[in-house]
């Protein structure tokens, strides 16, 4: 047998494996990089989340991805090398945090690489009628962080969720329901990223066919490149200041919401492929507000991925009640200007981070990725959503081995 085969049964006969979870999300801030114990796998798995750090992504590396991400014409030429690049970029992070953490990678089982979105092309959103079919592209190839790291490597998570019919996320769903469902109360999930998306988890050992998750529209992605665009230097509006001395603009606000994602039916997924400045101005255009300043901008932009939470929360729930226990997790909660639009529109709703959870809401998207991992080698498909269209009863991950 194959000594790496070998070594993967092992690690899936082994009662709990060490993974390093990897995820670097649309805010291109830096890789997550979140060293997990999970002990078990299915709806018993647990989570010890050993050690966590987000590893900065420097200018360049960020005008790298910023070269060809989210954009319909590029070089291919430079997709071909950003690709071999980021992997051996992430594979080159996970060495330093382990070394940092005196951890020596034979001390590791697995390493679960989500790699980075260049691409998201749903079916709904994208402009190609000879393609009747949902796409999405993450890079940062799976081979040379194996090879870079010498650590067997599960990477492009997304391709079989839209192979089994998914729009390839989100994937979040499949990883709370393992680690976040509560025989005590229902939740949802929120998660403030670039896109801003949803789980709802029944309780536990309730009906799993009716978890999912959905994206509910941008999070601070519009937020983000409205600051950069007015600010070069700035990344993000910190503490939501700049917004939170503005005033909401009721027609900008309604022009921004006048998009058939807003009542398309879940669960849907999007990302600034879509979401994105052009997006922005059209609908400043539309409403007159091309002068308007740049903190009634953002106030208006931060009600805007508030009222897109709450119409997907409203379509999810219109014929009972919403549950009531919303964990928070992603940048955008620690965005006051937004958690305070949030808490308005969903005035029922108890609001608090997924850390009084046990899960760090910044390490949140990395630990996924190495729960999906565990249960791709040790597990079964994660059988959620079943009769809902775009959740597939799935496995995920491709296996690199290192030599
Ligand atoms: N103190 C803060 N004040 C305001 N906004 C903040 C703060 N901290 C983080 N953010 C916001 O959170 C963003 C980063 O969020 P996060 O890391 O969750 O995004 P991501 O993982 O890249 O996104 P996605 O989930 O879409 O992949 C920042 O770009 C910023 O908009
Ligand atoms: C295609 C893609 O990378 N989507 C991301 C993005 O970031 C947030 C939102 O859009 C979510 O759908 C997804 O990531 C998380 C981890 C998910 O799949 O659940």
């Amino acid at each position: 047998m194959n000594a790496h085969l070998a070594r993967l049964h092992q690690i899936a006969s082994q009662p709990s494996r060490r993974i390093i979870g990897l995820m670097s999300g649309t805010s291109l801030d830096g890789l997550d990089v979140a060293l997990c114990r999970l002990t078990g796998h299915g709806p018993g798995t647990e989570l010890e989340l050993e050690q966590f750090r987000t590893v900065p992504y420097s200018d360049d590396t960020r005008a790298r991805i910023r070269t060809v991400f989210a954009k319909e014409q590029v070089s291919l030429e430079y997709l071909t090398l950003l690709n071999p690049w980021l992997g051996s970029l992430h594979a080159g992070a996970v060495l330093q945090c382990l070394r940092e953490w005196n951890i020596a990678p034979e001390e590791i089982d697995l390493v679960a690489s989500h790699g980075q979105t260049i691409y998201h092309a749903p079916q709904h959103q994208h402009s190609h009628p000879d393609f009747q079919l949902n796409a999405t592209l993450q890079l940062g190839d799976g081979d040379h962080v194996a090879v870079g790291t010498g650590i067997i490597t599960l990477s492009d998570f997304r391709q079989k969720h839209v192979a089994a019919g998914g729009e390839g996320a989100p994937l979040a769903a499949y990883g709370d329901f393992l680690l976040l469902s509560s025989p005590d109360e229902e939740r949802l999930l929120l998660n403030l990223g670039g896109i801003a998306n949803f789980t709802y988890l029944p309780r536990a050992g309730g009906d799993a066919s009716s978890a999912f998750s959905t994206d509910t529209g941008p999070g601070n992605t519009l937020l983000d490149a409205t600051v950069r665009a007015f600010r070069p230097g700035l990344q993000y509006d910190e503490d939501g200041r700049l917004a939170a001395a503005g005033r909401v603009h009721q027609g900008l606000l309604a022009a921004l919401l006048a998009h058939p994602f807003f009542v398309a039916p879940l669960p849907k997924t999007t990302g600034p492929e879509l979401f994105n400045t052009d997006y922005l101005t059209e609908a400043q255009q539309r409403s007159g507000t091309i002068t308007l300043p740049l903190d009634d901008t953002l106030a208006t932009l931060a009600e805007f991925s508030a009222m897109g939470v709450a119409r997907a929360v409203e379509a999810a729930f219109a014929e009972r009640l919403a549950p009531t226990a919303i964990y928070t997790s992603g940048g955008g909660a620690h965005n006051p200007v937004l958690m305070a639009a949030l808490k308005r529109h969903l005035s029922l709703a108890d609001f608090a981070p997924t850390d009084t959870l046990g899960v760090p809401g910044d390490a949140k998207e990395a630990i996924l990725f190495a729960v999906l991992a565990n249960e791709a080698v040790a597990g079964q498909p994660v059988a959620i959503g079943a009769g809902r269209q775009r959740v597939p009863a799935v496995s995920m991950g491709k296996i690199s081995f290192p030599g």
